[in-house]
């Protein structure tokens, strides 16, 4: 097996710092560069002092160009907005991109440039990029040169609802979705509401009606669905490190049992590595699948409102981004979907 070489441009972020602890593992990828605005020069085991003696290497400054010509892959894990204007038809010819921002999730700019409320940069670029979803986009991946890895919450909350909206057994109009996030989904950079004092021991809902995960939930599930599906989503900030639970609620098109659906997602899933889904009475919980790549799924009917609640756990740093992220490099270079991402959960 050919050895992959990788660059990280946002290496010193959350979600970059999650790709160097899988890939430091993968046993067919190297990282060949660390690239940061802030630390540029420094060692990275100075920037996470985990990384102590295990990485010698120093953040390099950031040059896509350049850093195209060395690599065959380089995730992207920057603020939104940025990666738009970097990822040229130049880079692409020479290397693989794997965006984890939002810049080339939306497949309609305008709703991009509503959404985010800043220009989209590489909109020549939007018809080629691939939304990373890996259970259900994979025969697309494996053809691309860019990959739009999807957000954390989207990820949950797709990968839950996603059986039921392809099968047309939930009403287009009426899912709500109701999730937590720990606050590591907020990165590392210093913001008043996400330090200690503001989030432990209290749990607050934010951007409501208004998160920009919306339209990308939307969007992919209407693309499941043949039809427009709109939502609500109300997104909580909860006093925990990491992982995000989305409990999502639809009315059902006609009556169901707790059996006849769990067939349907058992076809659906059942072949999935990633995705574990609950047996009947048990729903997920974020701590059991902290530092995996797993999604569990479980699911009530209620049958007295002919509502279904479906519920999804996922750690929002390894499915939620640099796993997923992962998972598709190794599609992109045809490796087996799960190699370097098979650690089990960490407890507690
Ligand atoms: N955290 C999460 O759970 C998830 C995050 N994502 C997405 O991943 C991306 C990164 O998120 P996350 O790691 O959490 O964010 P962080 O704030 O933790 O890290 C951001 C990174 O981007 C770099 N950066 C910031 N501004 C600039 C700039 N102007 N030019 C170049 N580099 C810059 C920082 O570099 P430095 O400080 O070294 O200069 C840092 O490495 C975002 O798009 C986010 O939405 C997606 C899913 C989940
Ligand atoms: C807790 C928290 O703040 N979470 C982030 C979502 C992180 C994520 O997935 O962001 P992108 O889709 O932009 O990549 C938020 O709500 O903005």
């Amino acid at each position: 097996m050919d050895t992959i070489r990788v660059g990280i441009i946002g290496a010193t972020g959350y979600a970059g710092e999650e790709l160097v602890r899988i890939l430091y593992s993968h046993p067919a990828a190297e990282i060949v560069n660390l690239s940061s605005k802030s630390y540029a020069g420094q060692p990275y085991s100075k920037v996470y002092p985990s990384y102590k003696d295990l990485i010698t290497d120093d953040c390099q400054p950031e040059d896509l160009e350049a850093l195209s010509e060395e690599a065959d892959v380089i995730f992207l894990a920057l603020p939104h907005g940025l990666a738009s204007s970097k990822v040229t038809e130049k880079v692409l010819q020479k290397c693989k991109i794997i965006d984890l921002g939002a810049d080339f999730r939306l497949q309609d700019p305008d709703l991009y440039e509503q959404w985010y409320q800043v220009p989209h940069e590489g909109k020549g670029l939007l018809k080629e990029a691939v939304y990373g979803l890996c259970e259900w986009k994979r025969d697309e991946i494996r053809k691309t040169r860019l990959v739009a890895n999807p957000g954390c919450y989207t990820t949950c909350s797709i990968m839950s609802l996603a059986p039921l909206v392809k099968e047309h057994m939930i009403e287009v109009d009426s899912v709500i979705i109701d999730a937590k996030s720990g606050v590591s989904g907020a990165g590392r950079g210093v913001s008043l509401g996400n330090h200690f004092a503001e989030v432990n021991e209290s749990i607050k809902a934010y951007k409501v009606g208004c998160h920009r995960h919306t339209p990308e939930i939307e969007e992919q599930l209407s693309n499941l669905a043949g039809k427009p599906v709109t939502l609500t989503f109300t997104p909580h900030l909860v006093p925990m490190q990491r992982g995000i639970l989305a409990v999502c609620y639809g009315k059902l098109t006609a009556p169901a049992t707790w059996e006849s659906i769990a067939e349907v997602y058992e076809r659906y899933y059942g072949k999935e590595y990633f995705v574990r889904l609950m047996a009947k009475g048990e729903y997920p919980e974020t701590r059991w699948v902290k530092g995996s790549n797993f999604v569990d799924i479980g699911f009530a009917v209620d049958e007295r409102t002919g509502r279904i609640i479906v519920i999804g756990a996922i750690d929002n740093l390894v499915k939620g981004a640099a796993g997923q992220a992962v998972q598709n490099m190794n599609l992109l270079f045809g490796l087996a979907e799960t190699l370097g991402l098979e650690q089990a959960p960490m407890f507690p």
